[in-house]
């Protein structure tokens, strides 16, 4: 089948449902002329969470910001392999890629708040995508959806950025999942956050799991074994005198940890190297 342009909902076909419903595969990408990854292909399941581990600078961030093209406002990058949302390749040049953000959402390490309401925190990508519902229902429903609505329904229109730092994190991923997107992306959302906001975060993602499929990138290997589905392990090769991350093992969590088939693995999960 020839992929098609991912341009509007009605656009992306019903796929088959045996295949991952991200199949990404990076062969090269670059920021200007260092390779940052290579040979790297990582299934994202549907209704399962799948964690990106690995040292710093093994190319987990750049690895979950192609999928959903992220990386295209970064000067000089550059991508070769693909990324099939649903069978549909979203580097397609005729594919818009603020409509493809709409079906693969994206939460950051740092709680990003804007500077207003936390009601107009949550309607504002309503507003933008031209929301058709009932808007205050939908706040409603996304502050539910990221268990913060029993703290703010009292004060919605409060600034969002005199939440907690576990709260501004909850109300983005409330943001996020406002335009329903059927994908979250999340790049170590939990490493602004103390335990205690972690563990809510957390236990938010396996309620998430069960509309959304989410792929994370931590540095916590805990939190890897407390959330993932599936693991993907990247590493750095420094063999050629460069420094390219590359996918070294990627599995179901318990056999990864428990089991690990590489000898990086192995030693990266015992503590080896950091
Ligand atoms: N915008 C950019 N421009 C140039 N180089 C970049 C850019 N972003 C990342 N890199 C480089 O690409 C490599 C991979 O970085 P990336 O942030 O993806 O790794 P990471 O595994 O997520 O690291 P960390 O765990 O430290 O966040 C690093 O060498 C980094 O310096």
């Amino acid at each position: 089948m020839i992929a098609q342009p991912v341009l509007e909902m009605d656009d992306v076909v019903d796929d088959d449902f045996s295949e991952p419903l991200l199949d990404c595969h990076i062969e090269n990408l670059y920021y200007g002329n260092f390779r940052a990854v290579r040979d790297s292909s990582i299934p994202i399941q549907r209704g399962s969470i799948t964690a990106f581990i690995g040292p710093s600078g093994c190319g987990k961030s750049s690895a979950l910001r192609c999928l959903n093209r992220m990386n295209d406002l970064v000067r000089g990058f550059r991508f070769e392999g693909h990324v099939r949302f649903r069978g549909q390749d979203i580097y397609h040049s005729k594919v818009d890629p603020v409509a493809v953000r709409r079906y693969i959402g994206m939460v950051f390490q740092q709680p990003n708040p804007f500077a207003m309401s936390i009601y107009n925190n949550v309607a504002f990508g309503l507003r933008l995508n031209r929301y058709r519902g009932d808007i205050a229902e939908k706040v409603e429903e996304s502050l539910r959806g990221a268990a913060l609505w029993d703290e703010v329904k009292d004060k919605l229109k409060n600034s969002g950025l005199s939440l907690s730092g576990g709260q501004q994190q909850r109300l983005c991923i409330a943001r996020a999942i406002a335009t329903e997107p059927e994908v979250l992306l999340m790049d170590e959302p939990c490493s602004a956050l103390d335990p205690i906001a972690t563990r809510r975060i957390e236990e938010l993602m396996h309620e998430l799991k069960r509309k959304y499929t989410i792929a994370i990138v931590t540095h916590n290997l805990q939190q890897a074994k407390r959330v993932a589905d599936k693991t993907a392990f990247m590493y750095v090769d420094t063999s050629h005198g460069e420094r390219t991350g590359y996918l070294v093992e990627y599995d179901d969590t318990d056999r990864l940890f428990d089991s690990p088939q590489v000898d990086e693995t192995k030693r990266y999960i015992r503590g080896e190297f950091s």
